[in-house]
């Protein structure tokens, strides 16, 4: 068997299958590039992954994309024609051909993704497949690759549209640059594709479903987005003779916060009901886990309040996809992933008996951890002016938001400073910037409400002195975000100041 790769085009392929294998969220995946392309590598912007797509394809890619097209079609010439290949080199090749058929429809995906996301039906149907799909048969149609599901066209296209879609919902939910939310996005990544992109190919695609996913964090962090996030970026097929994307990927999530219902009616959400099953179920109802599709979600937000009866059922649902209606013995079948959050801790709760252990586990084969706001602008200040931008163009549009956003950063930064706890998380920024657009001031005190049970015992006259001085410094210190500028207003020294406050902040309020 001859080699099929000289030298030096045998060490770029390798490391093409290295950056195949490696998270694109990670800066590992930069490195990887950075190998690639040696010499020719740019470093300006080279860091794609920290934003949003860009509307042409990143230079570092468009060299990348041109290498391997030379490469893969030299390689192709050179094929035994009776599919004597190394494995070596079998795995190099179709590696490359699968990046430079993905890179090169990344920007038409894209549109795809703008029109759909604007209700056009049509864009599922993508003219661009017929190109696709003769260029995949050609550089795949060759003997000793096999047909196996993995070089399926159809198949090939599905999996190109769902990476571009996963790079999307990612970016277009989540903002910031941070190393926390790097880890955050690579950790989104692997519950979409799992660890090893080819193998999720070949036989996991239609697989991730059976997974649940738990999503942990503080409230506020972004769970929500996070779970939207993974059910929009879920596999979708191609059907080029029926009607495109089977399904439009912007519609298949159902989501239910279980702490606001009854267990009645949480388990009618759920399952459905049939008629007569509780006073008012006046008619048969299918519900969310019969409505959801294969392809969709049901997300579970607020896990940790679910009452016991109902951590039964969905354990069933975990464990062989079935469940009943209220009110019916036949059994059904559940087709789509469940997603679950919670703010609490569920360890915590199973050792106290108010979650079920197996339940528990069933839960957790893949788990999420969202950071925190100061997590992320501990590590990136930056990020603040980042978020900033973004949702000062969500609340008075593209036009107006530069204007805004820089009269918000400068007010946060002269009345918050740079240590502000942000106890209500992202949601607290945007409450603190429409409470800007609208009041041209913001009081934290707001943001705080469910952690302000102690001004209810101030006004039952509950509080000792003491705990009354150690929440009052530590309201002010929020504040104020600095010990120097909390002990000012207090009128106290900052080291009384300090040995009130909680490890955490006091490191933040030293710096
Ligand atoms: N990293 C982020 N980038 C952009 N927006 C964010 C981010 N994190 C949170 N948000 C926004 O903050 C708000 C709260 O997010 P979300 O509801 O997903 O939080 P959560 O963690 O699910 O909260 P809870 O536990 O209270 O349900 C939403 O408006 C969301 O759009």
């Amino acid at each position: 068997m001859k080699d099929l790769f000289p030298d030096s085009e045998a060490t770029f392929a390798d490391s093409i299958v290295r950056l195949n294998a490696t998270n694109p969220f990670t800066p590992e995946r930069i490195a990887c590039e950075r190998d690639a392309l040696g010499d020719e590598f740019d470093e300006t912007g080279s860091a794609w992954n920290t934003q949003p797509p860009q509307k042409a394809l990143h230079f570092n890619h468009r060299r990348l994309t041109a290498r391997c097209g030379e490469v893969i079609e030299r390689v192709r010439g050179a094929w035994s024609t009776k599919g004597r290949v190394a494995e070596r080199d079998r795995t190099r090749y179709i590696e490359m051909v699968g990046f430079w058929l993905y890179q090169s429809y990344a920007v038409q995906f894209d549109g795809v993704i703008e029109r759909a996301r604007q209700g056009d039906r049509d864009a599922l149907r993508p003219g661009f497949y017929r190109k696709f799909r003769a260029e995949a048969e050609w550089y795949f149609g060759l003997p000793g690759l096999g047909d196996d599901h993995g070089f399926d066209p159809d198949h090939l296209f599905a999996c190109a549209f769902q990476i571009r879609r996963a790079f999307h919902h990612v970016f277009h939910s989540l903002v910031g640059g941070s190393a926390p939310m790097a880890r955050l996005r690579a950790a989104i990544w692997q519950s979409i594709f799992s660890h090893d992109l080819s193998r999720y190919r070949r036989v996991l695609f239609n697989r991730m479903g059976d997974f649940a996913t738990l999503i942990t964090g503080a409230s506020g962090t972004g769970k929500e987005l996070v779970a939207r996030a993974i059910s929009f970026s879920r596999y979708v097929p191609y059907n080029p003779r029926g009607g495109g994307f089977s399904e439009s990927f912007t519609e298949a999530f159902y989501a239910l916060n279980l702490s606001a219902l009854s267990p009645t009616l949480i388990e009618s959400e759920l399952f459905g009901h049939r008629r007569g099953a509780f006073t008012g179920a006046v008619a048969d109802r299918a519900g969310w886990m019969e409505q959801c599709p294969a392809t969709g979600s049901v997300f579970l937000d607020e896990i940790g309040d679910v009452d016991a009866s109902i951590q039964v059922k969905l354990l069933r649902v975990l464990q062989s996809r079935t469940y009943q209606r209220l009110g019916d013995t036949d059994s059904r079948e559940f087709q789509g992933k469940i997603i679950a959050a919670t703010h609490q801790d569920l360890v915590g709760l199973m050792r106290a008996g108010r979650f079920r252990e197996d339940f528990y586990y069933r839960l957790c084969s893949d788990l999420i951890h969202t950071p925190t706001l100061r997590e992320q602008l501990d590590d990136c200040e930056a990020d603040l002016g980042i978020m900033v931008a973004a949702i000062a163009s969500r609340l008075v549009g593209v036009a107006e938001s530069a204007d805004f956003a820089r009269e918000a950063q400068r007010w946060i930064e002269q009345n918050l400073g740079p240590h502000y706890p942000w106890a209500g998380n992202f949601r607290e920024l945007e409450q603190c910037m429409r409470n800007l657009l609208v009041r041209a001031t913001y009081r934290p005190a707001e943001a705080m409400g469910r952690t302000d049970d102690w001004l209810d015992a101030v006004a039952t006259g509950g509080l000792s002195a003491e705990a009354l001085l150690t929440h009052y410094t530590r309201r002010v210190f929020a504040l104020s975000g600095t010990v120097e500028e909390a002990s000012k207003r207090l009128q106290l020294d900052r080291r009384t100041v300090r040995a009130r406050l909680p490890a955490a902040p006091l490191k933040r309020g030293r710096r």
